[in-house]
């Protein structure tokens, strides 16, 4: 008999889109991983990593660190030797953090020290260099980021945007440090704590920079960043002999007929676009906020759209509007208020497609919208699938009790995925997958969509 493997990674993620993704990336190199969603549920035992999927983006900053140190608590306890904390690529936070504040408290918990911060997705183009992100060419506050509903990015200066959130000393470690590989990136550790900087934001261009930031930073007892530092993490495990080629596991989804949904409460330019091809074979309903403000009731006309088209078509129904219909309904309402309208009526409706109408394939476009769906649904585990590419981390979860058990689900990044997204997931979903670790290369080939 072999013996049940020990935790050995716990992440805490402030969103739910991201978070699934760092769940499937590490599915997808063979990790045994669990993934719960806020802090009710319990953390299976049996995987080697756990992801805690939180909503804490945005919120106020001590609300923030009171959640993400209970879940570190329970994935200390649960055994995990290290903690990583995950967020956006695009450091998606204001200058009263959160990113900042809940890294210091997570490294205060675990006994101090230092702590990396590594956003970059390089498969997508999003770079690290001279402490500036850049999205492709184009810097991070030159970019539509500076647009962003709830977090617009205008200062592209990771490091000065990280030392504006943080009561402890930020620092870079440039790109010729990391480009030297792992030893180096050690060393520099060392140094720039000894000067006192605790909290280093690191170049990255090259995937291969990911790597060699994974094994410099394994035993860390914090490491930060995108899902896409932590997917080198395996890599490290395997050749320090922390994890075995037969601890290694083949991610398989189950097939899921049934009613097929979208919701999106993304207002990306890329989510627009995605909207935008789905409409053209689909049916589209886009809600309009400022009628829900003025006393319409959506929520019935979105449910007899959804009963005129289900189950014969897939439909999406987002509250996507153009920026300036975003920054008009935002000078009315509030910025909060209006994303808090759109969270709430497009949870009610997924309550009304699931619960009423069968659904059993949806996708939500949007970290916040998809925090709102998934606590409205009532899930509170998922089960993931394998990481396919930008965007594309498919799931199960279970409703019990539900016509819609189990559901097949996908929490899409605003930003991210291929025009078709929509389209080819839900049409994916109606097929079992069974996809062998990634064990030599990564990240996997892309998927056409
Ligand atoms: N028409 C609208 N006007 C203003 N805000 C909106 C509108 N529609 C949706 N919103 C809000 O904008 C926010 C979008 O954030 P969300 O995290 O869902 O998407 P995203 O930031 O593009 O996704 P991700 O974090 O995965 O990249 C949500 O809070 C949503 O409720
Ligand atoms: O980088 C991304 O877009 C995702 O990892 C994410 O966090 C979306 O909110």
């Amino acid at each position: 008999m072999t013996a049940m493997p020990s935790l050995l990674f716990g992440a805490i993620a402030d969103d739910l889109t991201g978070g699934t993704e760092l769940a499937s990336m590490l599915v997808a190199r063979g990790i045994p991983t669990g993934c719960t969603v806020g802090l009710d549920a319990p953390i299976p035992s049996g995987n080697l990593a756990h992801v805690i999927l939180l909503k804490t983006r945005v919120i106020a900053a001590s609300d923030a660190v009171r959640q993400v140190l209970e879940a570190v608590d329970r994935l200390v306890e649960a055994g995990a030797r290290q903690i990583f904390f995950k967020y956006c690529a695009t450091f998606d936070s204001t200058p009263t953090g959160n990113i900042g504040p809940c890294a210091e408290a997570l490294l205060e918990r675990l006994g101090g020290g230092v702590t990396l911060f590594t956003p970059a997705l390089c498969e997508t183009g999003r770079t690290v260099y001279q402490g500036h992100m850049f999205g492709g060419a184009q810097l991070l506050g030159e970019s539509p980021k500076r647009f962003d509903p709830l977090t617009p990015m205008t200062d592209s200066n990771l490091v000065r945007v990280l030392q504006a959130q943080s009561k402890g000393k930020a620092g870079l470690v440039p790109y010729l440090v990391v480009d030297a590989g792992a030893g180096a990136i050690r060393s520099a550790i060392r140094e720039h704590s000894a000067r006192g900087e605790t909290l280093l934001v690191t170049d990255t261009i090259r995937e291969r920079d990911l790597a060699a930031i994974a094994e410099a930073t394994f035993d860390l007892p914090l490491m930060t960043g995108n899902s896409s530092v932590a997917a080198h993490l395996p890599t490290a495990w395997l050749a320090h002999g922390l994890v075995n080629s037969d601890d290694l596991v083949v991610a398989s989804l189950p097939a899921v007929e049934g009613p097929a949904a979208v919701l999106a409460g993304s207002v990306a330019d890329r989510t627009i676009e995605q909207l935008e091809r789905f409409a053209q074979k689909n049916p589209l309903l886009t809600i309009d906020l400022a009628s829900a403000f003025a006393g319409a009731d959506v929520m019935a006309e979105a449910r007899a759209f959804a009963q005129r088209h289900l189950p014969g078509a897939m439909i999406a129904i987002a509250t996507t509007a153009p920026q300036a219909t975003v920054e008009a309904l935002q000078q009315a309402h509030g910025r909060d208020v209006v994303a808090a309208r759109a969270e709430e009526i497009l949870a009610g409706i997924a309550q009304i497609l699931v619960r009423e109408l069968a659904v059993r394939r949806l996708v939500v476009a949007g970290g916040e919208t998809a925090g709102s769906v998934v606590k409205a649904l009532g899930i509170d585990r998922i089960a993931m699938g394998a990481y396919e590419g930008p965007g594309l981390s498919r799931a199960i979860a279970h409703l019990p009790g539900l016509p819609a058990d189990p559901l097949a689900l996908m929490l899409k990044s605003g930003k991210l995925g291929g025009p078709d997204i929509f389209t080819d997931v839900l049409q994916d979903m109606t097929r079992p997958s069974a996809i062998a670790p990634a064990i030599d290369t990564w990240p996997p080939a892309r998927r056409a969509s």
